[in-house]
């Protein structure tokens, strides 16, 4: 099956900087896939250009079907009405199913004849996901969509778009800092570090790869033979490894299958390690 997303080799430049660097990644179709790293990798970048907003410097991207986008900044008209908006749409576009947007923010109890600009943050994010969805895209890509909605607002967008996703066919790549966010919707993991691709793939498989162990700081040197570290840290007299690949039974550590916080920390905290698809990549230690 054709990938919803694929770049090769991508490479984006804002004037001299290079904002992403030899991006290859493929997320499979029917993936609610976050899109992780810290403040200034490259995921507003990589958005852009996978939705079009912006030319590759090199490389390239290709979306396989349709595509909607969410900003971050959430565009919205605030003068208008949803009601309005949708109204809107259906005449901008011959695809808008305007009926479908009308049933889901009735659904979500969504006041379709009030100004966009007095609605709450969460009914706010929920309208600018509608008008998208709306457009019956295959991918649909939303920028930090949970930004600023308090813990219930989050948990009910993520369900509406889980809901969305289980009807059709629908390709979804999210960005977000919040890792139980991430936890609840998503199946497939990208991480950016510095403009490039360091993780990649299926989270449960990522998950089943990974081992936390723990140990005295004395014998954090040698923990983890047989497998590669993915990165250290310590507290107090206790350190912690993450590791990749199953580590050999050693008496002097304490070792569990690593969860997604353990993952991205680790990842997070070791911008040199990579967990990538195809033939095994060298992680320093
Ligand atoms: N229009 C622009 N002109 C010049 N540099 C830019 C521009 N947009 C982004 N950058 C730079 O490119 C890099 C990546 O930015 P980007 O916004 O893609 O990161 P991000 O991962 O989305 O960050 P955040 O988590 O803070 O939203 C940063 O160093 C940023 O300063």
């Amino acid at each position: 099956m054709r990938p919803a997303l694929r770049t090769d080799g991508l490479g984006v430049r804002y004037r001299r900087s290079w904002a992403l660097r030899d991006c290859s990644l493929s997320i499979p179709a029917g993936r609610v896939a976050a899109l992780v790293g810290p403040n200034g990798a490259g995921k507003t970048t990589l958005m852009h250009a996978a939705v079009g907003l912006l030319k590759p410097t090199c490389g390239s991207v290709e979306v396989h079907g349709e595509v909607a986008f969410v900003a971050q900044d959430r565009p919205l008209t605030e003068r208008f009405t949803a009601a309005e908006m949708l109204a809107f749409g259906r005449r901008v576009n011959s695809r808008f199913d305007d009926g479908a947007a009308r049933d889901r923010l009735d659904r979500l109890g969504v006041p379709l004849d009030r100004k966009v600009g007095v609605l709450s943050g969460g009914q706010r994010a929920q309208v600018a996901i509608t008008l998208a969805m709306a457009r019956r895209p295959d991918l649909l890509v939303l920028d930090e969509p949970l930004a600023n909605l308090d813990p219930l607002a989050r948990h009910d967008v993520m369900r509406s778009i889980m809901a969305e996703v289980a009807e059709r066919e629908l390709t979804v790549l999210l960005s977000s800092h919040v890792v139980a966010d991430i936890e609840e919707t998503c199946d497939w993991l990208v991480m950016l570090n510095d403009g490039q691709v360091q993780v990649s793939g299926d989270i449960e498989e990522l998950l089943a790869g990974h081992y936390v162990l723990t140990g005295s700081t004395e014998s954090a040197g040698t923990m983890g033979a047989g497998a590669a570290v993915v990165s250290a840290s310590r507290a107090g007299r206790q350190a912690e490894l993450l590791v990749r690949g199953e580590p050999a039974p050693d008496p002097r550590a304490q070792a569990r299958r690593a969860g997604l916080a353990d993952l991205v920390m680790g990842y997070l905290r070791s911008p040199e390690s990579t967990a990538l698809p195809g033939p095994e990549h060298v992680i320093r230690r």
